[in-house]
C-alpha cells in the first residue's frame, strides 16, 4: 500500500507529522506539498493527491488543510474519488466500511495530534465491507457516468 499525501499551510504541520507517523508503521508514501508553512491554495495540492489516486499510482491518499472540508471538496471533483473528512475514529472506520473512502481528509486546525494518529491508523487499517455497501458505491459510479 502506498499513500499519496498533502496539505495546504493549514495542514503543513500535521502533514509533517503524519510522515513520522507512516514511517513508524512502514507505510511508503509520496509526499505532494506543501513544503513549508507559507500561504498556498488547498486545491493546487487536493487535485494533485485526488489525481494521483484516482490514476490508480496509490492506493488511498490523505489530505489535509485548516477544517479538511476544501480538500475533501476538491477530491470528490475527481472521478473514482471518494474523500472522506473524517474528525474521529468512528467516522474514520465507516468511511471506510461502507463508503470505501479512498481518500481521508483532516482538519490541521481542527484535531490534535494524538485523535489525528487514531483517525488516521483506524482509517488504514479498515476494509470495504462490500455486500449492500458495494451496491451503493456502483450507484457513485453511474452518477458520475450520467448513467443515473
Ligand atoms: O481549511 C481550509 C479550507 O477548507 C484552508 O486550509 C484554509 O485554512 C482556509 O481557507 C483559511 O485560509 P487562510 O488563508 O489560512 O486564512
Amino acid at each position: 500500500m502506498k499513500i499519496a499525501i498533502g496539505a495546504d499551510h493549514a495542514g503543513y504541520m500535521l502533514k509533517e507529522e503524519l510522515k513520522h507517523w507512516l514511517d513508524e508503521w512502514n507505510i511508503p508514501y509520496h509526499d505532494f506539498g506543501t513544503y513549508s508553512p507559507e500561504r498556498v491554495d488547498y486545491p493546487d495540492y487536493g487535485i494533485l493527491v485526488a489525481r494521483a489516486v484516482a490514476k490508480g499510482g496509490f492506493e488511498k491518499g490523505i489530505l489535509i488543510c485548516g477544517t479538511g472540508i476544501g480538500m475533501s471538496i476538491v477530491a470528490n471533483k475527481v472521478k473514482g474519488i471518494r474523500a472522506a473528512l473524517c474528525r474521529d475514529p468512528y467516522e474514520a472506520k465507516l468511511s471506510r466500511e461502507h463508503n470505501d473512502a479512498n481518500i481521508l481528509a483532516l482538519g490541521g486546525r481542527i484535531l490534535g495530534f494524538d485523535l489525528a494518529k487514531e483517525i488516521v491508523r483506524v482509517w488504514l487499517n479498515t476494509e470495504f465491507s462490500g455486500g449492500r455497501h458495494k451496491v451503493r458505491i456502483d450507484k457513485i459510479s453511474r452518477i458520475e457516468e450520467d448513467e443515473l
